[in-house]
C-alpha cells in the first residue's frame, strides 16, 4: 500500500516538473499559495535583496512549530519571530519540506527524520494535488487565509503617538536610557480586488534592495513586508554580516546619495546602533571584524545611514557566530533602544499595543547553504479586507514629536504605496 502511494507520488512529482517550466511565475506562486491555504499549511514566499530568485517553502507538518533557533544545527527552513523572543526560544520555524526556487526551477522535497511514512506521503500528495489543480485552472472561489485577530490592537492617533514620544524624551532627560524606538500601528482598508501574491510580486519589483516576503501561518495569520535591515547573515563562504541602520529622511531623487546631509541627531542615533553591535562583538571577545560606513543607503521612499560589519568565521574559528550574535543582537537598538533592558521595559509599558511580529526577525535559514535573517520592518499584517501597518522611530533627547509622527507616516508609505 505504502509502496503504491510512493510510486504514485513519484509519478506526480515528475509530471509536475514539466508543468513548472511552462507555467508563468505569478501562476506558480498563486498555485503554491492556494494549495497551502487549502491544506492549512504554513507557507513562506520571499526574495532576497538585489536578487531575482524568488523562493517558496511549505511546511507539510501543518503546524507552526515554535523552537529555540540554532542556526548551525537547524534544518533548512524559514524563521519568523515576534519582537519578544527571549534567547530565541520562541521562534516560529517553517520547515522547508517543499522548497521551490525560480533559479533552480525545480521542487525539492525534504523528509524530516521523525516523519511517519504514511502520514507524510499523504500530506505531500494532498498538497501536490491541490497545487496541480490550481495550475490547471485558477479556482473560481479561491480559499481565503485565516486571519486571527491581533492581540491588544490599538491604532494610535497623532496625539497619542506625540504624547508617547514626549514621554520617551522625558524619560531620556531623566536619565532612564539614551534612546528608545517607539512604534505604532495604522489601519488601512484593502481594495476589493487585493491579491496577496500579486502584491508580493509588486513589492519585489518596487523594492529591489529589500527582503520582500509573504508569510502565512494558520495560527498566526498573514504578514507581508519589504525590509531593508539585515540582522545577521552567514553564507557558504563562511562570511558573517550585520548592519547598523538608523536615521531616516525622505529620498530626494534629484540629489546624488553621497550629497545627503544628516543632522547631529541622526548621526548620533545611528552611531548608537553601531556601538551596540561592537559591544556585542566585545562580549564574545571578537576583535577581527571589518567595519564600513556609515553611508547613506536607499530603502524605498526613504534613505538611512548604514554601517556594514563583516567577519570571516573561518579566520576567527567561530562556526556558531550566527546564532550567538542573533541572540545578542535581537532586539537591536535600531528597534528597541539603548540600553536594551530599560528601553524595552519602557516600550512594553507605554506603547499600549502588542508589536507582535513587527520588529521581530524573519528570513531563510540554511537554504542553499546560507542564512539571511532580517529585522521585520516596513511590514503589515493582513486581516480580511483590512491591513495593519507598523512603524517606529528612534527617539533621542532631541526628538520633536510631530517630526517622529511624520517619520512613521513615511515608513508606512513603503506598504501603502503598493496596496492603494
Ligand atoms: C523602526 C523602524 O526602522 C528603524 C528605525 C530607523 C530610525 O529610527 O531612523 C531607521 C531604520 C530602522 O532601523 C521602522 O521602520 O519601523
Amino acid at each position: 500500500m505504502i509502496f503504491l502511494q510512493k510510486k504514485d507520488l513519484l509519478m506526480r512529482r515528475k509530471a509536475l516538473e514539466q508543468t513548472l517550466q511552462t507555467t508563468p511565475r505569478l501562476n506558480l506562486f498563486q498555485g503554491f499559495f492556494q494549495a497551502a491555504l487549502k491544506n492549512n499549511l504554513p507557507i513562506a514566499i520571499w526574495r532576497l535583496p538585489n536578487q531575482d530568485t524568488q523562493n517558496v517553502v511549505v511546511d507539510l507538518s501543518g503546524q507552526a512549530q515554535q523552537m529555540k533557533l540554532d542556526l548551525e544545527e537547524s534544518r533548512p527552513g524559514f524563521a519568523f519571530s515576534r519582537f519578544l523572543n527571549p534567547h530565541l526560544k520562541q521562534t516560529y520555524f517553517l520547515n522547508a519540506d517543499v522548497h521551490y526556487s525560480t533559479k533552480l526551477d525545480t521542487i525539492q522535497y525534504l523528509t524530516p527524520p521523525h516523519a511517519l511514512d504514511n502520514q507524510w506521503h499523504q500530506s505531500q500528495q494532498r498538497f501536490l494535488q491541490a497545487f496541480e489543480a490550481t495550475l490547471e485552472a485558477a479556482p473560481a472561489s479561491p480559499v481565503h487565509p485565516k486571519t486571527p485577530t491581533p492581540n491588544r490592537l490599538h491604532i494610535a492617533s497623532e496625539t497619542d503617538y506625540s504624547q508617547l514620544v514626549h514621554r520617551g524624551v522625558e524619560a531620556i532627560k531623566a536619565g532612564l536610557f539614551k534612546k528608545v524606538v517607539l512604534s505604532r500601528a495604522k489601519s488601512v482598508d484593502l481594495p476589493a480586488n487585493f491579491d496577496h501574491v500579486q502584491t508580493f510580486m509588486k513589492l519585489c519589483q518596487r523594492y529591489a534592495n529589500a527582503l520582500v516576503y509573504l508569510v502565512y501561518v494558520p495560527e498566526i495569520g498573514l504578514w507581508m513586508g519589504a525590509t531593508p535591515e539585515t540582522l545577521i547573515s552567514t553564507d557558504d563562504q563562511q562570511q558573517f554580516r550585520t548592519i547598523a541602520l538608523a536615521g531616516t529622511q525622505a529620498h530626494n531623487h534629484e540629489l546624488p546619495l553621497s550629497h545627503t546631509a544628516w543632522m547631529q541627531k541622526e548621526i548620533e542615533e545611528q552611531a548608537m546602533v553601531s556601538r551596540y553591535i561592537i559591544n556585542c562583538f566585545k562580549k564574545i571577545r571578537l576583535r577581527e571584524f571589518e567595519e564600513v560606513g556609515p553611508k547613506t543607503v536607499i530603502a524605498g521612499n526613504l534613505v538611512h545611514l548604514c554601517t556594514r560589519f563583516k567577519v570571516d568565521m573561518q579566520a576567527v574559528n567561530f562556526a556558531e557566530l550566527g546564532t550567538v550574535m542573533l541572540d545578542l543582537l535581537h532586539p537591536t537598538s535600531a528597534v528597541c533602544g539603548m540600553p536594551k533592558e530599560t528601553s524595552q521595559e519602557f516600550i512594553l509599558q507605554h506603547e499600549h499595543y502588542d508589536r507582535a511580529f513587527y520588529s521581530g526577525f524573519i528570513g531563510p535559514v540554511n537554504i542553499t547553504q546560507a542564512t539571511h535573517i532580517f529585522v521585520n520592518l516596513r511590514c503589515m499584517q493582513l486581516l480580511g479586507n483590512q491591513a495593519i501597518l507598523y512603524a517606529g522611530a528612534g527617539i533621542t533627547e532631541d526628538s520633536i514629536p510631530m517630526r517622529e509622527w511624520h517619520e512613521t507616516e513615511m515608513k508606512c508609505k513603503t506598504m501603502l504605496d503598493i496596496i492603494q
